[in-house]
C-alpha cells in the first residue's frame, strides 16, 4: 500500500507540515482530483498559513465513489456479523497503534489542543470496537401465528450511507457515522468539511489496512456543491449530516426529493443550570468543559448557564478566575488548553458577537479580545482569549444565537420552575446540564428539559455506549448506543404460510 501521510510528513510541530497527498480515497486507493481548477486553500489555524489545497470532487467523482461503495456493500452486507466484527476490531487496533500520530494531524489541521484531540482519537476507534462488538449480534424476531403460520423479521443493510461532517471533530464524527454504518452492513462515502479535510482519509486507509472490501469507506472532497450531488445522488440511501442547523434543513430537502433515510445532528445553544445547593468547585469545572473545550466550537455546549442568583458573587469569581489562567496557545504543546479557532472568518463572526453582546448591555469579564501568542510561528493564528459574558438577558443575541467560540453567557435564575421555562424557550435542544446535591430535583430537572441529553453534575462527557442526539431543531436520529443501529439498518417482515391459502376469492 502507497505510504500514508502519516509516514510521510516531516516533523508534525505547528507550522511545519505540509500535505500533498490526494485527499479522496475511493477503490481501496487515494485518488487523484480530476479537475485542479476549483482548489481551495486549507489554512493551518494555529498559524494562518496554507497546509494543503482541497479540490472539491464533481459529480463524476461522485458518481465513482458511490458506485464502488456500491460494489463493496454487496460484498460486505452478505458476509456474517461475526466477520465484519473481526475487521472492525482490527481498525480500531490499527487507530490506537496509530493514535499519536493521528491526533498530531487532527490538531494542523483543526486548531484544538493535542489534548483534547488524544481523546477524539481515543473516542473514535473505541466507536469502532463498541459497533464491533454489535455487528455479531443483530437479530430478528420470531412470530408464532394461527395454525402453524409464522412470521420472522430480518434486520437489514440500507445499502450506500453518505456521511456529511463538520469541522470541529473531523476524525470522530467520520467514526462517529461508518462504525454503526458498516457494523449493520451498509458501505460509506463521507465527505469531511472542507476546512478540514485531512484525517478522514487515513480512516479510509485504516479501514482498508483492516481488511474492509475496496469502497467500502469512500472518502470526497469538497463543500456545498459536492455535497448537493451526495445528497441528490439516487445511489445513496441514507444521509448522517453533522452541522449547522441552516445546511441541515437543505440537506433534509434534498433528501425528500427520493425519500432517503436522514440523520441530522445540528447545533445547538443548551442550558446549564447551577441550583445553589451544588458543589460550587464541580459545577465551576462543569461550566469551563461545557463552554471552552475545542475553542468553544462544540454542538453540545452550555453557553446559557444559569446560576441560582445566591451564589452568583462566588460563581463568577471563581469562574473568571479559572478562565483567566486557560492556557491559550500552540496547540501541539502538552501544557496548552486552548488553540485555535478554526478560521479568520469565525474569530471574526465570535468577536462580533462579544462586541455586540456589550451593546446590548452585557458586561465581559474577561477574555472575548483577539489573541497573540508570543512565538512568532502563531502570529497569524486565529486565536481569541476565552470569554465570560455577565449582565446577561433571555433577549440578547449572545443568549439566543449558537456563536461556536469560546464565549459564556451567565443568567442569574431564583426558582426551579421558572428556570426550567426559560430553560426550554429556545428552538434548539441538543443537551442540557444541572448541577445540584438534591438528587430528586436532579431527576426533576433532566425530565423537564427539552433536550437530548442531560448531564447532572457533569458536562460534555460522551462515552460511546450512550446515545447523543438532539430534540427540536438540534436534528433526530442519534449517534452512539444501540439504538443507532435502527438508524442504519431496515426491518425486513417474512410472513411463512405452513398450511392452504385461505382464499376470499
Ligand atoms: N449535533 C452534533 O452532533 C454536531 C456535532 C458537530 C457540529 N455540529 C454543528 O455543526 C455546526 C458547525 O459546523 P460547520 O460550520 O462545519 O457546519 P456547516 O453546516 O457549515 O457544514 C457542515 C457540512 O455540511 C456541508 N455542506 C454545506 N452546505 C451543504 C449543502 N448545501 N449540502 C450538503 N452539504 C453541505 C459542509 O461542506 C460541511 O461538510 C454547528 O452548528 C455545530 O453545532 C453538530
Ligand atoms: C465529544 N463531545 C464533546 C461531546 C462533542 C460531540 C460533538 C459535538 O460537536
Amino acid at each position: 500500500m502507497a505510504q500514508s501521510i502519516l509516514d510521510t510528513m516531516p516533523g508534525a510541530a505547528t507550522g511545519a507540515v505540509v500535505v500533498t497527498d490526494p485527499l479522496n480515497f475511493w477503490g481501496g486507493q487515494r485518488v487523484k482530483p480530476r479537475l485542479e481548477a476549483n482548489a481551495e486553500p486549507v489554512f493551518e489555524p494555529a498559524t494562518g498559513r496554507v497546509l494543503c489545497q482541497m479540490f472539491p470532487c464533481g459529480s463524476q467523482e461522485v458518481d465513482e465513489a458511490i458506485k464502488s461503495a456500491h460494489a463493496a456493500y454487496l460484498k460486505w452486507s452478505k458476509m456474517a456479523g461475526m466477520e465484519r466484527a473481526r475487521i472492525m476490531l482490527e481498525a480500531a487496533r490499527i487507530i490506537r497503534e496509530k493514535r499519536d500520530k493521528i491526533a498530531k494531524l487532527e490538531v494542523i489541521n483543526n486548531g484544538k489542543s493535542i489534548t483534547e484531540a488524544v481523546v477524539d482519537i481515543d473516542i473514535a476507534w473505541q466507536c469502532i470496537e463498541y459497533y464491533a462488538g454489535m455487528a455479531g449480534t443483530l437479530a430478528g424476531q420470531h412470530v408464532q401465528l394461527p395454525g402453524g403460520a409464522f412470521a420472522y423479521t430480518r434486520r437489514e443493510a440500507l445499502g450506500v450511507c453518505v456521511g456529511i461532517g463538520a469541522f470541529n471533530y473531523p476524525f470522530q464524527i467520520a467514526a462517529w457515522k461508518s462504525a454503526p454504518a458498516l457494523a449493520c452492513g451498509n458501505a460509506m462515502v463521507f465527505k469531511p468539511s472542507p476546512m478540514t479535510p485531512v484525517t478522514a482519509v487515513l480512516l479510509a486507509e485504516i479501514y482498508k489496512e483492516a481488511g474492509v472490501p475496496d469502497g467500502l469507506f469512500c472518502v470526497v472532497q469538497g463543500g456545498a456543491d459536492t455535497g448537493t450531488l451526495l445528497c441528490h445522488h439516487p445511489g445513496v440511501a441514507k444521509v448522517s449530516f453533522t452541522g449547522s442547523v441552516p445546511t441541515g434543513k437543505k440537506v433534509m430537502e434534498m433528501s425528500s426529493k427520493s425519500v432517503k433515510h436522514v440523520t441530522l445532528e445540528l447545533g445547538g445553544k443548551s442550558p446549564l443550570l447551577i441550583f445553589k445547593d451544588c458543589e460550587l468547585e464541580n459545577a465551576v469545572k462543569g461550566a469551563l468543559m461545557a463552554n471552552f473545550l475545542t475553542q468553544g466550537q462544540v454542538c453540545c455546549n452550555g453557553t446559557r448557564v444559569y446560576v441560582q442568583r445566591e451564589i452568583m458573587p462566588q460563581f463568577l469569581e471563581e469562574v473568571v478566575k479559572k478562565t483567566k489562567v486557560i492556557p491559550v496557545g500552540d496547540p501541539l504543546l502538552d501544557d496548552t488548553r486552548m488553540g485555535a479557532l478554526i478560521s479568520k472568518p469565525q474569530l471574526d463572526k465570535v468577536l462580533a458577537y462579544v462586541n455586540q453582546a456589550k451593546k446590548e448591555g452585557a458586561r465581559v469579564l474577561c477574555g472575548g479580545d483577539p489573541f497573540v501568542p508570543s512565538d512568532p510561528k502563531l502570529k497569524g493564528g486565529y486565536f481569541m482569549s476565552p470569554c465570560v459574558l455577565d449582565n446577561c438577558r433571555d433577549d440578547m443575541t449572545c443568549v439566543k444565537e449558537e456563536i461556536f467560540g469560546p464565549v459564556m453567557s451567565v443568567l442569574p435564575f431564583d426558582t426551579e420552575e421558572e428556570v426550567i421555562q426559560r430553560a426550554n424557550n429556545t428552538p434548539f435542544g441538543l443537551a442540557s446540564g444541572v448541577f445540584t446535591r438534591d438528587i430528586s430535583r436532579a431527576h426533576r430537572v433532566a425530565e423537564n428539559l427539552q433536550a437530548g441529553t442531560c448531564f447532572i453534575n457533569n458536562y460534555n462527557i460522551s462515552p460511546v455506549e450512550v446515545p447523543f442526539g438532539g430534540y427540536k431543531m438540534s436534528g433526530f436520529g442519534r449517534e452512539n448506543g444501540q439504538v443507532t443501529i435502527e438508524y442504519y439498518s431496515q426491518l425486513k417482515t417474512v410472513v411463512v404460510e405452513m398450511g392452504d391459502v385461505d382464499s376470499l376469492f
